[in-house]
């Protein structure tokens, strides 16, 4: 089921369009990560679906109904792309507070656990005007899981913290996830994308330039992938057919001692190459097909509207 959906939302400022007509819609139990260069338009994406900022136009739902009917606010969870802490308070004070905010119980235990979760335990008395980058995100992160919402929204939640804390928060969200949470985030960090989200999508100018999982994404690229394939010996001159088929599937064709290499620029190459070869009864021992990565796809991708 669809936790949220939007029907060609926009959004104007003044005579520019920042969010142009997206339709998207993310479905329950997925770790969403939306991308896009800086300006994009992500933040004003989630800032319109968290009820931060009004649509200049188009729809959205939000878990079925329509966002007018504002129910679905506590069922979300939001760590917006700034954050405001109050310098006196502590970090559990500030859980407290938020949580009167959204009007949910938050009872001391569960003020700790979540404290405990971004670890931030040991610092719940301490005033925030003394917490560092990192912790601020941390704090922001703990208050958006108050009161245990079904879909995090959260904007960049690890930019600015250290690699260790990062792998924490991202360990963090694999276990919400499996708890069943869905997340919608935004990430600057494409390693992070590729190794925690089930699907992505690349926002450039304000439209989604391209939605999938990574390996969709993957597979939907017309980049040149390197095929190595380990195989038994054969003689050039028995399989001259079978060397003038490889060579035509591709481009830099290697051959060297029970291996050859080559680029292709399609899957279903290297699809015909392996029937090929097993058609001629030659072995396979490997075949290693290095695909383009998040960020070579993000590079391509992200320039696709300019
Ligand atoms: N309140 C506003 N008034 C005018 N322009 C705005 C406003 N908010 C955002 N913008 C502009 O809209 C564009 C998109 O901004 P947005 O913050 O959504 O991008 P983003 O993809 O989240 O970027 P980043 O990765 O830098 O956070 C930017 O050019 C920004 O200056």
């Amino acid at each position: 089921m669809a936790v949220f959906q939007t029907m060609e939302l926009s959004k104007r400022f003044g005579d520019r369009t920042v969010v142009d007509q997206v339709s998207l819609s993310v479905q329950g139990g997925e770790i969403f990560g939306f991308l896009g260069r800086n300006g994009a338009g992500k933040s004003t994406f989630i800032n319109m679906l968290t009820g931060i900022i009004r649509p200049t136009s188009g729809q959205i739902e939000m878990f079925g109904q329509d966002v007018r009917n504002e129910q679905w606010k506590r069922r979300i969870g939001v760590l917006p792309d700034y954050s405001t802490f109050y310098d006196s308070l502590s970090a559990a004070d500030h859980l407290r507070y938020f949580a009167r905010v959204k009007g949910v119980a938050l009872t001391n235990e569960e003020c700790m656990r979540i404290l405990g979760a971004v670890e931030l335990a040991e610092h719940a008395s301490r005033k925030a005007k003394t917490f560092s980058f990192g912790m601020k995100k941390k704090l922001g992160i703990a208050q958006a899981m108050i009161g245990d919402p079904e879909i995090l929204f959260l904007d960049e939640p690890t930019s600015g913290v250290d690699v260790e804390s990062a792998l924490h928060i991202q360990e963090l969200l694999r276990r919400l996830h499996e708890k069943g949470k869905t997340i919608f985030m935004t990430s600057h960090n494409l390693h992070e994308v590729e190794k925690i989200c089930t699907r992505i999508a690349i926002m450039k100018s304000g439209k989604i330039a391209s939605l999938g999982s990574l390996d969709e994404l993957q597979a939907a690229q017309q980049t040149w992938r390197q095929v190595q394939v380990r195989h038994s010996a054969f003689a050039t001159d028995e399989h001259p057919a079978l060397h003038a088929f490889i060579a035509s599937l591709g481009r830099n064709l290697s051959w060297g001692d029970g291996r050859f290499s080559l680029q292709v620029d399609e899957e279903q190459k290297v699809a015909a190459l392996v029937r090929a070869l097993v058609q001629e009864r030659v072995d396979i021992y490997g075949v290693n097909v290095e695909v383009p990565s998040l960020e070579k796809i993000f590079m391509q991708d992200a320039d696709t509207y300019v």
